[in-house]
């Protein structure tokens, strides 16, 4: 892999990806950046969680005059809290430059944003709706646009964002660089492109599975009543540092979120239905790791970055394939390893081979969480907090009262008390969550039945299958009450090391290259 130093980038910009951590590019990286500096139209795809917001990022803040005092770049993202996120990529990229950019998303007090825009920020970063609000106000003009990048457009097209896409396109000056991002790349996208980008360079780094590798997949068959306490299990067994659980419905994530605050778990949940407010809170206690999980439905299953995320439980089973991609790549990212766990109910069973098939990687079944695993579990995790605090010589205040205890009891009998003490009975709290409906069998297309073969390229026909079946019914229905305030509760396991020192300990670098290289396949 290529350093940074290779690119020929400003030294300002190199200083700044030195700053945030990367000291090698990784492949869909090494492969687009050169394009993009070009200025050349390219549709970028790779795996999640390697990179492809620094891929358009990193050229884009290099291109930029910072003299400039109008809109130059015009990024669109699918969800409010892929326009943050990438945002805050593009700030700390652009940070030594002194770049101006600006996250644009619905939910957020316009008036502010106005007063935002008024500072002349180079690059918007928005998702479409809201994007086209400023438009129609003219508070924002796209008159000398000169970048556009679109991230993860499939799943913009999937939330009906295609007429917006195109009256925005319409807008910017045909003279312009368009760059389209995504780990997967249905028939609406190549489309779209057609339509949109001059004569794309296609750059995609797709090895033969298109999951991200390093994301251990298992699934657990069991029935819908059962899924409940399967989860408590597998949290208590598995000890995740943080955990993503998808489910199908905002109603499902309510019921769910409220379900694990009341077993005492620091849960809480993430659908389209909460306020902007809420949304943000949410998703700042998740990073800071003030709630271990989140409770999401597929809102958060594209582009998010949490670093910390060990585990992904699917509650309910994706709509798709592609959704079970997105779903599983908020773990394994940026080269470290994650565990991804799918609930299936016995009819549901084809729907998970048919998923396997399309992403050509194995689901590995596994038994349903025994009891004792989960009680071992917790166990284990009440030692390694009580070997936490004994490293830490943090106990000393404590010594003259083990002293004491120690000349009265027996040493193995004092520490076993203590230990139960510490791991907590569970709350067996009663919870009956309302059933989901089995996912309905997917009618396949027959050439993927019959004969066996794949669909062209990766989920060519497969998408386009599903979408005139008539697509995703998540974030469809009316969400429940909020759940009240969780509980405290489990606040152990806060050990993550906030920032971007992964590179050093897992090796970013050295597990890219070593699961790239032979995989980087050009269409
Ligand atoms: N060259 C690099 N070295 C180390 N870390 C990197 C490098 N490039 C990106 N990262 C980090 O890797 C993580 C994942 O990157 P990013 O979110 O861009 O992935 P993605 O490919 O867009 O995934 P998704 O398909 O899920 O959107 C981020 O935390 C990012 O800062
Ligand atoms: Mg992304």
């Amino acid at each position: 892999m290529k350093t940074f130093n290779e690119f020929g980038l400003e030294p300002k910009v190199l200083r700044a990806i030195t700053e945030m951590g990367f000291e090698e590019s990784t492949p869909i990286q090494e492969k687009a950046m050169p394009i993009a500096m070009e200025n050349r139209d390219l549709i970028g795809q790779a795996q999640t969680g390697t990179g492809k917001t620094a891929a358009f990022g990193i050229p884009l803040v290099n291109k930029i005059d910072v003299k400039e005092e109008k809109i130059v770049a015009l990024i669109m993202c699918p969800t409010r809290e892929l326009a943050i996120q990438v945002a805050e990529e593009i700030e700390k990229l652009g940070r030594f430059k002194g770049i101006r950019s600006l996250p644009i998303y619905g939910g957020q007090d316009i008036v502010k944003q106005i007063r935002a825009l008024k500072k002349r920020p180079q690059i918007i970063i928005g998702t479409p709706g809201r994007l086209l609000d400023h438009i129609n106000r003219k508070t924002i003009k796209l008159d000398d646009v000169q970048t556009v990048i679109l991230d993860e457009a499939d799943e913009m097209l999937d939330m009906g964002f295609m007429e917006d896409i195109q009256s925005i396109l319409k807008l910017v000056p045909d003279e312009r660089q368009t760059m389209l991002f995504s780990a997967t790349m249905p028939v609406n996208i190549q489309r779209l492109a057609q339509q949109f980008l001059r004569n794309p360079e296609h750059v995609s780094v797709i090895p033969k599975q298109i999951s991200a590798p390093l994301i251990d997949q298992s699934y657990i068959e069991l029935h819908e009543r059962q899924k409940f306490e399967a989860l408590c299990r597998l949290i208590d067994m598995e000890a995740p540092e943080l955990a993503i659980i998808f489910g199908r419905t905002k109603r499902r994530v309510d019921e769910l979120a409220e379900a694990l605050q009341k077993r005492g778990y620091t849960a809480e949940g993430l659908h389209g239905d909460l306020s902007q407010n809420q949304r943000d809170n949410v998703m700042r206690k998740f990073r800071d790791g003030s709630i271990d999980v989140l409770v999401a439905t597929d809102v958060a299953a594209r582009g998010l970055d949490v670093s910390g995320v060990t585990h992904v439980i699917n509650f309910d089973l994706p709509q798709d394939p592609e959704s079970y991609v997105h779903r599983i790549g908020r773990t394994g990212r940026a080269g470290k390893e994650g565990a991804a766990y799918t609930f299936v109910t016995p009819r549901e069973i084809d729907h998970l081979y048919f998923i396997e098939k399309i992403t050509r990687h194995k689901i590995t079944r596994k038994p349903m969480p025994s009891l004792a695993e989960a009680i071992e579990g917790k166990q284990k995790m009440t030692a390694e907090r009580i070997l936490e605090v004994l490293q830490k010589d943090e106990h000393n205040e404590y010594k003259g009262l083990a002293i004491q205890l120690l000349e009265q009891h027996d040493s193995v009998h004092l520490l076993a008390s203590a230990l139960k003490l510490l791991t907590g009975d569970k709350k067996e709290v009663e919870i009956e969550l309302t059933p989901e409906e089995p996912l309905r069998a997917k009618k396949r297309r027959p050439d993927v039945r019959s004969s066996g073969r794949r669909p062209s390229g990766p989920y060519g026909t497969a998408g386009g299958a599903r979408r005139s079946e008539g697509g995703r019914s998540y974030d469809r229905d009316r969400s429940g009450s909020r759940p009240p305030r969780r509980d405290g509760g489990r606040d152990y396991n806060r050990g993550r090391e906030g920032g971007r020192d992964y590179n050093r300990d897992r090796g970013f670098n050295r597990s890219t290259s070593s699961r790239s290289n032979e995989e980087l396949v050009k269409n």
